[in-house]
């Protein structure tokens, strides 16, 4: 067993959640709502930014030439996509430049940024890795499993084949790569460390879709309030 195998292994339950989400069932029969897909489109143009800012600073401080290399392409790949394939999207909803720039990240988005930006600022390396992984690693699952079952003629179609594409699996294989020799060289404190922050990245991976499908944003001290007026009275 490699670690990435054992990273498997203890995110199963979560992975499979993923899979089966309403985000990813309504987007390979191509339901998906558009309103839900252009927030979903605007926020992980805001997402992909920070992730690539996450992969520079990782990049800065990784070990040898060859995974600076790695990383900062990786780092280049993301600002890739985000100028094709959310170009492409947002000509279509046509959301605008300035919308964009106007547009405040999510509470997730703020929250998964802010913990990769964290980790790879100041995480030891090999922790920054185990956090940068899911980030590729599911969406290549999710992409292939999407692309499998796939209606003809989805409208999603640019960002299923971007995903299941091969060169999205060459940087996912570099990166799994990447993760496996650094958890063959850490000691088992450092081995836990990488599994916590791998498991917690995953978690953010599904808050991220979960939160785009509810149109969530940020709660306000009023949304509290009906909440909590709705709620049943405290017995006494
Ligand atoms: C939230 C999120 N995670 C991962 C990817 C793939 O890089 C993406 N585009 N968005």
């Amino acid at each position: 067993m490699t670690f990435t195998d054992d990273l498997a292994a203890q995110t199963q339950t979560l992975r499979t959640r993923i899979h089966e989400m309403p985000f990813n069932t309504d987007m390979a029969t191509g339901q998906l709502r558009r309103d839900v897909f252009q927030g979903y489109i605007v926020q992980d143009a805001l997402y992909l930014e920070g992730f690539a800012r996450a992969l520079s600073l990782a990049a800065a401080r990784a070990p040898d030439p060859a995974t600076v290399a790695q990383l900062a392409n990786a780092a280049a790949g993301a600002i890739a996509v985000e100028r094709e394939l959310h170009t492409h999207y947002m000509d279509r909803f046509g959301v605008s430049e300035t919308m964009l720039a106007a547009m405040a990240p999510s509470a997730a988005c703020d929250h998964y940024v802010s913990f990769l930006l964290r980790t790879s600022a100041l995480g030891p390396f090999d922790e920054a890795v185990a956090a940068l992984l899911p980030c590729f690693w599911i969406y290549r699952d999710v992409g292939h499993d999407i692309a499998a079952r796939s209606a003809p003629d989805n409208p999603y179609a640019a960002w299923i084949d971007t995903y299941s594409g091969e060169a999205f699996d060459e940087s996912v294989a570099r990166m799994l790569d990447l993760t496996d020799r650094l958890g063959a060289e850490a000691d088992g404190l450092a081995r836990l460390r990488m599994s916590a922050a791998f498991e917690r990245a995953c978690w953010h991976e599904w808050r991220f879709w979960d939160s785009a499908y509810r149109m969530e944003s940020w709660m306000r001290p009023e949304d509290s309030l009906a909440r909590d007026s709705r709620a049943p009275a405290p017995t006494a």
